[in-house]
């Protein structure tokens, strides 16, 4: 299927083109009425991620409602450690949690490498769904989790401040996190090998807590496994790797097979350029930028822009759009990257 709007995609691959793309991580959500009117017909989240002909139908709404240029698979990170064994809720304004976690070296013991097929096949299906509805308009994203987040909700059971219990368990027993680590990682690069066979034209790992390890513990217990995923996925389709709150982790991530690195907005994009040569940059508006007036988004985005200067770029926020955005907020974002020409 030859796509009619490609520019992420080519972006994705570091070269040139006539404008910034843009899109918008968490684009598929509360954000959009229509998301909030399905979803409140169902008995839950899960019901949503499960049901691929839903899923492909809310990874759709963002494109025809904000008019972004790729797609990315309604899914969740968590979706990984239920393959594995470890059943996740979603609950109502609370967030995720795991009833059972990972203590022990039985509990690791337990958990099996998934095989995607057998244990993600709705999010195959809806990745071949949503890829024949989008017809080619734009490009498609799979995505996953980094081992090191994914470690942290298997044994904290649910989101934290501190994720204290999951870094306790890498000064305590290193030797048990690295064979978890190796688990998760098995399991997510079998995962999205399949997701590109379904249909994903470029994979994005979320490393979403990042932020909270001490540099040399990224190096041994996030990022070296983040190269294993790289170098099984990057001879397939480009890969992005976004790493919340690890500035410091920018220069290894340039020495990965990745092609693309994400910015989180406490990130200055001169200096990330500066460091990763010619990685194609996505990022970094501040989401709580997106709560100003139309014309302070506008100025807002354009003083984003500028700062991306000087090598490929994919415009974005620094994380997922806040829950409460103004939808026409989000659309101003979008056009002011669309009409920009720097
Ligand atoms: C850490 C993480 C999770 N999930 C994800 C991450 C990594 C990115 C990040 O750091 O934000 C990834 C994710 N989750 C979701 C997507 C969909 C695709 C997209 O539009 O980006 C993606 C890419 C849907 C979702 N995942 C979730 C929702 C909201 C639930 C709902 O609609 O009821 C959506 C749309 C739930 C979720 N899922 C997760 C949490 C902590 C929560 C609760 C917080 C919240 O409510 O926003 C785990």
């Amino acid at each position: 299927m030859m796509l009619k709007n490609d520019l992420f995609l080519r972006a994705a691959r570091g070269e040139a083109t006539e404008r910034t793309p843009v899109w918008l991580m968490r684009q598929a959500g509360r954000i959009l009425p229509e998301y909030r009117a399905l979803r409140g017909r169902l008995s839950g989240f899960k019901e949503l991620v499960e049901t691929p002909a839903l899923a492909a139908e809310v990874t759709i709404q963002p494109i025809d409602a904000l008019d972004v240029d790729a797609a990315i698979i309604f899914s969740d990170i968590l979706v990984v450690p239920e393959a594995m064994g470890l059943t996740y809720e979603m609950i109502e304004a609370r967030g995720p949690f795991f009833p059972e976690t990972i203590q022990s070296a039985a509990d690791v013991e337990k958990l099996r490498v998934a095989d995607p097929h057998e244990h993600l096949g709705y999010v195959l299906e809806a990745l071949r769904i949503t890829k024949k509805e989008l017809a080619g308009r734009v490009p498609l994203i799979g995505f996953a989790g980094a081992p090191w987040t994914i470690l942290a909700y298997m044994v904290e059971g649910h989101g934290s401040k501190t994720f204290s219990k999951a870094r306790r368990l890498l000064y305590r027993e290193p030797a048990l996190a690295h064979q978890l680590l190796q688990k998760i990682t098995d399991t997510t690069i079998t995962y999205l090998q399949a997701q590109v066979a379904a249909g994903a034209d470029v994979v994005q790992v979320f490393d979403s807590w990042a932020g909270i390890l001490p540099p040399t513990h990224y190096a041994e217990f996030s990022s070296r496994y983040i190269a294993q995923i790289c170098a099984a996925l990057a001879p397939l389709v480009p890969v992005t790797v976004f790493a919340k709150g690890a500035w410091w982790a920018v220069e290894d991530f340039a020495a990965l097979p990745c092609r693309t690195i994400g910015l989180d907005w406490n990130q200055n994009p001169a200096q990330v350029r500066a460091q990763a040569g010619d990685k194609t940059l996505q990022g970094n508006l501040d989401p709580a930028a997106l709560y100003g007036t139309r014309e302070q988004v506008k100025a807002a985005t354009e003083a984003m822009l500028r700062q991306f200067a000087g090598g490929p770029h994919i415009a974005n926020l620094g994380h997922g759009v806040y829950p409460d955005t103004d939808a026409d907020n989000v659309r101003v974002f979008v056009d002011t990257v669309k009409a920009w020409r720097g």
